[in-house]
């Protein structure tokens, strides 16, 4: 019996972005042909605004050189005219020294034009992808919090910034190369039907199979990747979960490893088999290919000979026929080639627009009014939250009021909303419903970055910023003036944080990451009271702390509630304060307690208001104290 897979037991979902792998798979070579013009304009216009004098040369170069090939194809045909017209004799070879001059002066010229192509492109593609790349990057840094909260937005910020920006620079390429092909394509039908009108539709004839060949590979490789893209995905779901570190302590003392191997294994040989499949079958297609194209030249020779033998056409111009005949199937297999490509890329290019739209969506908008410095007053006015795509509210008709220099506890179970409404009462999450206000002003009317300067968030799992550890704590208000050091001295006095930066090798310098040389990390709880330390140096009117003493031991806890509960009648202001945490016995001396469930607010007031009163908060208060007094009796 095989064991029952531990990684992908459900489906993985097919993301949302390769639909555009399944559009390109179904869609005809025409459908491709239509789109062209909308992504080579979006790309042209960015190279455009990127920089005109460049984009404008590498149009230049490009028809120049296509004109030379052409004039080269035309040059050649007088010649063979001249050397053949009636057997070559040393005075036709004279004659005809002018024209072969003309010849090797346009392939020389071609080659110069080549370089200059290169070095057009190679100054331009670097300068419009980072033009594109910064484009992208500035979108999604001004985009609002809880645009990273929603699942779509950034698969699309993903997608965006990676395979938008990887498709401008290849349709940049893909564009140059079909305007070179187009216009050698041209140049060889012209060149065709000047020397004999019928030449030419047998020479696309005969480009015609080698075209279908590699529109039909193409196609293929997108209905492998559809048929591929999930066990792709869980093989690197299950890759992750045998190699990464987060796990790692998990995977070992739960000796996971060869059974994640086994299933890594599983999934790999399956898509190697796929990948094995697709080389044959495209290699048949390109066969099949091949076999027509020899059927069309063949074709093609037998009218040119048809033509020769009738007289409709002078012995003398059958080499220029020939030569052709080649240049119009090479260049109608590179632009069948680059319209494929191009037609793929439109879609990467719509994740690229798509992504900047959508960012300038999510975007706050731009606002005139600042918010009031230190606000008198919070309040909450029949507020409604749902994170994006969840169809049942986080929070639901939440009505209250904070007051400056209140440290109001918020309490309940896991889930039942503490953590989304600090940031709601913080600005940081708009409410689906409802006004979050301070001094009477909604906050979604506010200029966000004027209400965020006046927070501080001590998170949970603080962020481990790559720095030293004094940046570590000072990073919250870099600028914030302190020569004497108290602000700093009260920072990491209150927050505990000086033991830990004691104890580091090179002290406050000591730089907090391991990827750093001398680099070091540190424990969660250590993590922990870097956090509150930050918090505390912002020194912000409304400061939340989000479970802040979660990993502490219990000395370093009692020392930051004391600090945080004080923390509303630091200096000569009095600053709101608001504590969410399970252990209740922390939060007794709070103002008030708001007890949540569900989403909703079912009680408030005081620790002996709630307790006189009975109900949710009693309860769990109970819960937590219970085991406490039973050893306090038998210990009596
Ligand atoms: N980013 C998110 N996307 C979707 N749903 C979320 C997200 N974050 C939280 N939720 C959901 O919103 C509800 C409230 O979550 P929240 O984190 O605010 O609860 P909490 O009271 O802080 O929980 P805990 O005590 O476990 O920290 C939960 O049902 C949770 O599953």
């Amino acid at each position: 019996m095989t064991a029952q897979p531990l990684i992908g037991v459900a489906d993985i979902a097919t993301p949302r972005w390769a639909a555009v792998d399944a559009k390109v798979a179904k869609a005809g070579f025409r459908k491709a042909l239509a789109s062209l013009p909308r992504a080579v304009a979006v790309v042209l216009r960015l190279a455009w605004a990127t920089s005109p004098g460049l984009t404008a040369l590498a149009g230049v170069v490009h028809v120049v050189s296509g004109c030379v090939t052409a004039f080269g194809l035309l040059a050649t045909a007088d010649v063979f005219t001249a050397l053949l017209q009636q057997g070559p004799t040393p005075e036709r070879v004279v004659e005809s020294l002018p024209a072969i001059a003309v010849v090797v002066g346009s392939y020389a010229l071609r080659a110069l034009l080549d370089a200059a192509v290169a070095a057009v492109e190679g100054a331009l593609r670097p300068r419009v992808t980072r033009a594109a790349d910064d484009e992208v990057t500035a979108a999604v840094v001004g985009v609002e919090l809880l645009a990273f909260d929603d699942a779509d937005f950034r698969e699309l910020a993903r997608q965006g910034a990676r395979q938008g920006i990887r498709s401008i620079d290849t349709s940049l390429r893909e564009i140059a190369a079909l305007v070179s092909s187009g216009i050698a394509l041209i140049a060889a039908l012209v060149t065709a039907a000047v020397l004999n009108p019928w030449l030419a539709p047998v020479l696309l004839l005969a480009a015609l199979a080698d075209g279908w060949a590699s529109a039909r590979v193409a196609k293929m490789n997108y209905q492998h990747f559809l048929d591929t893209v999930t066990r792709n995905m869980r093989k690197s779901v299950i890759e992750e979960a045998a190699t990464y570190r987060d796990l790692a302590l998990e995977r070992h003392a739960l000796t996971l490893q060869d059974r994640l191997l086994g299933e890594y294994r599983r999934v790999a040989a399956s898509l190697m088999d796929d990948d094995i499949r697709l080389a044959h079958r495209s290699n048949l297609v390109r066969l099949a290919g091949r076999a027509a194209a020899g059927v069309g030249t063949g074709a093609a020779y037998v009218v040119l000979g048809l033509l020769l033998y009738t007289q409709a056409m002078e012995l003398a111009l059958a080499g220029t026929a020939v030569l052709a005949m080649r240049t119009a199937s090479q260049s109608l297999s590179q632009t069948t080639r680059a319209v494929n490509l191009l037609y793929e890329d439109s879609f990467h290019l719509d994740f690229y627009r798509k992504l900047l739209a959508e960012a300038a969506q999510r975007r706050a908008p731009s606002s005139a009014i600042t918010a009031p410095e230190d606000p008198a007053e919070i309040r909450l006015h029949d507020v409604t939250f749902s994170y994006p795509g969840q169809p049942e509210p986080a929070l639901t008709g939440l009505n209250f009021t904070i007051r400056r220099g209140e440290v109001v506890a918020l309490v309940g179970e896991n889930g039942s909303g503490k953590t989304t409404l600090g940031k709601l009462i913080t600005g940081l999450y708009p409410p689906t419903e409802g006004v979050v206000t301070w001094d009477g002003a909604d906050l979604t009317t506010l200029d966000r970055r004027s209400v965020h300067e006046q927070i501080a968030v001590i998170a949970q799992h603080p962020a481990e910023w790559p720095m030293t550890a004094r940046n570590n704590v000072t990073v919250g208000r870099v600028d914030r003036d302190d020569p004497e050091g108290a602000a700093w001295r009260h920072a990491v006095g209150r927050s505990g944080v000086d033991e830990v930066i004691d104890g580091l090798p090179r002290g406050e310098d000591t730089v907090l990451s391991k990827k750093f040389n001398d680099g070091q990390d540190l424990s969660g709880g250590q993590w922990q009271r870097m956090g509150i330390a930050r918090g505390i140096y912002r020194d912000a009117a409304v400061l939340v702390a989000d479970e802040p003493t979660a990993a502490l031991d219990a000395r370093a806890e009692a020392r930051v509630f004391a600090a945080l509960n004080s923390a509303s009648l630091d200096g000569d202001r009095r600053r709101t304060t608001i504590l969410v945490t399970h252990r209740l016995a922390n939060i007794r001396t709070a103002d008030r307690i708001l007890v949540l469930e569900r989403g909703r607010l079912v009680q408030q007031g005081t620790h002996d208001e709630l307790m006189a009163r009975g109900g949710a908060y009693r309860d769990l208060y109970e819960i937590q104290a219970r085991p406490y007094r039973a050893g306090e009796a038998q210990a009596v």
